[in-house]
């Protein structure tokens, strides 16, 4: 079965990677690529990466016609310009992986408080799948629309959630000290990741205020059961990709750093994208695949998770692949192993 792909914003990075990954994909033919740009663009002009790879012009497509084109659409647009067409997609018939955040917090009032205004699909966020498989597998398979989880998010929470599911830590007092390559930030244009700004620095940035904050909460709270409070402090590092998590909780029982250790590894023992390890993680380990790498230290009355993703492929594009499949009942790990 080859099913008809489009992406929507095919000029940005996250783009890119779905590219990267999607033209060896043997089940995917790629026929839409959106831009708002009227010139129609070849995509070779646009990531000159697919020169002799792929040939097709972006368009500034409205969702009727890419929908006559497509299958199923990947959305790499910003927060808010997503919800403004994913449901003309979804009333067409299509299937959508949603790389944004719109559809992934479940409360509306929670995404007025951190995105602010109403949100334009409240109903439809409230019941949208989470497309984190390692902890929300069930429902992914039945689902027309699946947001996927933002990059910050996706580290954290697969490193906290099973010790928090299993009584290791507690619920609250939990911090979370991450940093990401300037990547994450998107191609379009801010003053933040211009080079002479981000180039030799490193800084926090969205102290107490980053949207990541309550998505965190919302996975913890609802894997584990319990309510989850957390403090997240991103960090932006003068490197391409990559996101490193540190974080630390307050144990909730006696057990030691081998116990730790031994629930992350049988908690992910037939995980293809989750490799849980005794040494410590690095950007590097992961960068350009979709694995994320975990290890857990116990350090005086704390316990440490240090975890690392490539923002871009495990924090993104790749899983959204990994969705894509788990949607079209396709080995979970086409295209991505
Ligand atoms: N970068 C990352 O590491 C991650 C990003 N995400 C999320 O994925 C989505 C895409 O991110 P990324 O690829 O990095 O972003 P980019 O800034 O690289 O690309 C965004 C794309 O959206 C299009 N676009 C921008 N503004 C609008 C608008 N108002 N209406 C319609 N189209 C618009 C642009 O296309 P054009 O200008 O050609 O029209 C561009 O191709 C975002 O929601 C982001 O938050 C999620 C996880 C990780
Ligand atoms: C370095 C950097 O700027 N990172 C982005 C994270 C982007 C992302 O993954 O998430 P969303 O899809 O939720 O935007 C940020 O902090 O906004």
């Amino acid at each position: 079965m080859t099913v008809r792909v489009g992406i929507l914003g095919a000029t940005g990075y996250t783009a890119l990677e779905l590219l990267k990954i999607l033209v060896r994909h043997p089940e995917v033919e790629i026929t839409a690529l959106t831009t708002r740009q009227e010139d129609r663009p070849h995509i070779s002009a646009i990531h000159p990466q697919f020169h002799k790879v792929l040939d097709l012009r972006l368009e500034n497509w409205g969702p009727q016609e890419v929908a006559q084109h497509c299958n199923c659409v990947f959305g790499c647009l910003p927060h808010a310009a997503s919800a403004s067409v994913i449901p003309e997609f979804l009333e067409a018939g299509l299937k959508v992986v949603d790389l944004s955040a719109d559809y992934r917090l479940n409360d509306p009032a929670v995404y007025t408080q951190w995105y602010g205004g109403d949100h334009p699909d409240a109903e439809r966020m409230k019941t949208t799948v989470y497309g984190l498989p390692e902890l929300f597998r069930k429902g992914i398979a039945e689902a027309q629309l699946v947001a996927n989880p933002g990059c910050y998010p996706t580290g954290v929470t697969l490193a906290l959630a099973p010790l928090l599911k299993n009584g290791f830590i507690r619920a609250d007092g939990i911090i979370a000290d991450c940093k990401s390559g300037a990547s994450g930030a998107g191609r379009t244009p801010k003053m933040a990741t211009l080079y002479p700004e981000c180039n030799e620095s490193f800084t926090a940035y969205g102290v107490g205020t980053h949207r990541h904050m309550p998505e965190i909460e919302q996975n913890l709270t609802v894997y584990a059961g319990k309510p989850a409070s957390v403090i997240f402090t991103p960090h932006l590092v003068p490197m391409d990709r990559g996101i490193l998590s540190t974080c630390y909780a307050l144990p909730d029982n006696d057990a030691s750093e081998k116990e730790l250790l031994s629930l992350l590894e049988e908690t992910y023992a037939n995980e293809p994208f989750v490799r849980v390890r005794s040494d410590l993680p690095a950007t590097k380990h992961v960068s350009g695949t979709n694995f994320c790498d975990i290890t857990v230290r116990r350090v005086k009355d704390r316990v440490l998770t240090i975890s690392a993703i490539d923002n871009l492929v495990k924090g993104a594009s790749g899983a959204a692949v990994q969705n894509f499949n788990l949607m079209y009942g396709f080995a979970e790990t086409t295209a991505l192993l």
